[in-house]
This record gives structure tokens, C-alpha cells and sequence, in this order.
């Protein structure tokens, strides 16, 4: 197999001490961020590390219960739930070797939440650090609101965790660890994509790498294969953050969604031990009303954006699944791509 091509490439890291009295330089600078790579690793956000840490043990424990007390709290298509090894990519047409669970802030969680005889404090401990998160992304969607000349409210408005149909969704993740065999075989950890969503934030633990990025998605080859890949390398205080698709057409374009991954070990230099790693989706209100100031693209609504993203998705695993001559019904249980809510019916047979 050929060697991964790599670029060396900046990824900006931002601070956000003294967002009040900076406000204007970090404006610059997270639209500068936005424009040009569509990822950006932010530091003096007010998470303290003992907090990420907690949410982390948290995740740990989790995921150390047994399958059958994890299978109690399913995943479905509202987007939330526990599912493991059930997520194939159109990029690579083959499930991701992880397990997730997925937690929101309001009713989509009935009956979801791991029951307190198996972790007691999860679900406090969770929703603390989601309020957390939450006003972290807020403080950005004010930088973003201002560089695209709306309210300072505006996308913060349209991102309301406090109503009970709220889309936003805190994801932990675990992959499983490689076996350093030299079999051919590729363990997708996650395959490269992009997300759909408005903006992610996302925390790793140190030592456990493998996200990659491969920015200029309007030039790359589909999905980055073959292309020049840069790895994203910050100290664990940092939050690693990219534009979604949904914020780029916002944007009219002017910010960029961009192909990202974790890499399947299979080079030497390769981590090949298990990943944990906690991704934010901000996703907005179903009847939020979506355009750019320059009218770039029709009006949606948050909703519709959804229902189209899907359709796209669901067609573009379709296709690949068809190309590998895999019988389409593998798609029937697979779960969506990142930080999006499916609609109920799922529109592949
Ligand atoms: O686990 C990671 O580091 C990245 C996860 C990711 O990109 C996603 O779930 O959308
Ligand atoms: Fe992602």
C-alpha cells in the first residue's frame, strides 16, 4: 500500500482569554480560521482540564459496561443512543471499528439515558459538561454571527438547547485498538468526511492521535483519498472546532466544511491503541430559518437542511455500497454521518 501522503499545514490555535476586551481580535481571528482551513483548536475557553478529564472517565466508564447493559440505551434515528461498529462511510463503504454514544439535551434522550444502578452520576455529570460545551460554542457562534455582519444572537438564537426539541448532540467515542497484523485489511476508525452539521468541538486525550484533515475540498479528489493529509496535534486543554456544511452554506460559502478523519493505523508510525475522544455537534432548531446574507442558496429551514443532507448521504452509501457489490441492505442499520439527527423513516430501503 503507498505511503500516506502528508502536508504540512497551520492549523490556527486561538485563545479566548479575555473574550470581552478581545472580542474584535478573536472575531479576526476565528473567521480568518474559518475561511481559510475550516478547523481551528481553541485555548483559554474556560473548561478546566479536571472537568475534561471527568467527562472522560465518565465516557470510560461507559463504555467498560457490559454489551447487554449498553444495549439498554439503543441508538436510533432521533440521533441519540449507544450503537457500536454500525457506522459505514460513503468513503470507505465499510463500518468504522468504534462505539458511540450519543446524549441531547432534551425529550429525544426519553428512556435513553444509562440507568443510575449502572453509573449514578452519569447523566448530571453529563448534562453539566454539555451546558459547559454548549457555552464555549456559544461565545463562537457570537464571533461567527459578527464576521458575517448578523446580530450577535443570531445563530446563538437558532441553537437553543434549553427547548425540549433541541437537536444539539454530545458524542462519546471509543476505538477499539488496531491488532498490528499485516493482513491488508483496513479498521476504519473514522472514515474521512465532513460534517454536516453548523460547528463541532471536539476533545481528544493526549497521546491518543490519529484526526487528520485534508482542507480544499473544492479541489481535493473525492474524500481526500490519495490527497495530502495534515494531522491535528494540540495538548489536551485545547478543543479542536470545524465548520460543518450547514454553517458553509450559511456562509455563502465564505467558510469552509472540510474532509477530516481518524486514521486507520496501517504505517509504522501509526497509533494503533484504543481512542477515546468526546465530539460536540451543534446542530440547529428544526424551524430555524437558514440562508446567507448574500443569498448564495434558497432559504430551508433546519429541518429541511436535515432531510436533504440525508438524502445525499443515504445516496452516496448507496452508491459506494453498490460499487463494492455489497448487498444494499447492509445500509438498513447503519447509523448517519456525524452530528446529524435522520429523519424517522430512512430513506434507503
Ligand atoms: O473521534 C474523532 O476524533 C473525530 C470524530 C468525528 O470526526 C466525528 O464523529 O464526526
Ligand atoms: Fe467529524
Amino acid at each position: 500500500m503507498a505511503a500516506t501522503k502528508y502536508a504540512q499545514r497551520t492549523i490556527p490555535k486561538i485563545s479566548l482569554a479575555n473574550f470581552d476586551t478581545r472580542k474584535d481580535t478573536i472575531v479576526r481571528e476565528i473567521c480568518s480560521a474559518a475561511e481559510n482551513v475550516g478547523f481551528f483548536a481553541i485555548v483559554d475557553h474556560g473548561i478546566s482540564q479536571p472537568e475534561i478529564d471527568h467527562m472522560f472517565k465518565a465516557s470510560e466508564s461507559f463504555f467498560a459496561l457490559p454489551d447487554e447493559v449498553k444495549a439498554t440505551v439503543p441508538w436510533n434515528p432521533q440521533n441519540v443512543g449507544y450503537e457500536h461498529k454500525s457506522q459505514i462511510r460513503p468513503s470507505t463503504g465499510a463500518a468504522d471499528q468504534k462505539e458511540s454514544y450519543q446524549l441531547q439535551f432534551g425529550e429525544n434522550m426519553k428512556g435513553l439515558w444509562i440507568g443510575d444502578e449502572h453509573l449514578p452520576s452519569f447523566k448530571p455529570d453529563s448534562l453539566e459538561f454539555m451546558h459547559k460545551v454548549q457555552a464555549v460554542s456559544e461565545r463562537l457562534m457570537v464571533c461567527l454571527a459578527n464576521g458575517l455582519g448578523f446580530e450577535d444572537d443570531y445563530f446563538t438564537k437558532a441553537h437553543d438547547v434549553s427547548r425540549p426539541d433541541s437537536q444539539s448532540t454530545l458524542r462519546l467515542l471509543h476505538y477499539y485498538a488496531t491488532p498490528r497484523t499485516n493482513d491488508g485489511v483496513i479498521r476504519h476508525r473514522a472514515g474521512a468526511h465532513a460534517d454536516w452539521g453548523f460547528l463541532t468541538l471536539l476533545f481528544q486525550k493526549e497521546g491518543q492521535s490519529g484526526l487528520e484533515i485534508c482542507p480544499g475540498r473544492e479541489v481535493v479528489t473525492e474524500f481526500g483519498h490519495g490527497d495530502a493529509w495534515t494531522k491535528v496535534e494540540f495538548g489536551e486543554n485545547a478543543i479542536i472546532c470545524n465548520i460543518g456544511d450547514l454553517l458553509m452554506s450559511w456562509s455563502d460559502d465564505r467558510f469552509k466544511s472540510t474532509f477530516h478523519r481518524v486514521k486507520a493505523p496501517c504505517e509504522p508510525d501509526d497509533y494503533y491503541g484504543e481512542r477515546y475522544s468526546i465530539a460536540f455537534f451543534n446542530q440547529p432548531r428544526k424551524d430555524t430559518l437558514i440562508q446567507g446574507p448574500k443569498e448564495k442558496y434558497s432559504l430551508v429551514t433546519g429541518g429541511q437542511f436535515t432531510a436533504n443532507a440525508m438524502q445525499m448521504y443515504y445516496a452516496a452509501l448507496k452508491a459506494k455500497v453498490e460499487e463494492a457489490q455489497r448487498p444494499v441492505d447492509v445500509l438498513k442499520d447503519t447509523m448517519p454521518a456525524a452530528g446529524i439527527a435522520a429523519p424517522v423513516v430512512q430513506t434507503v430501503a
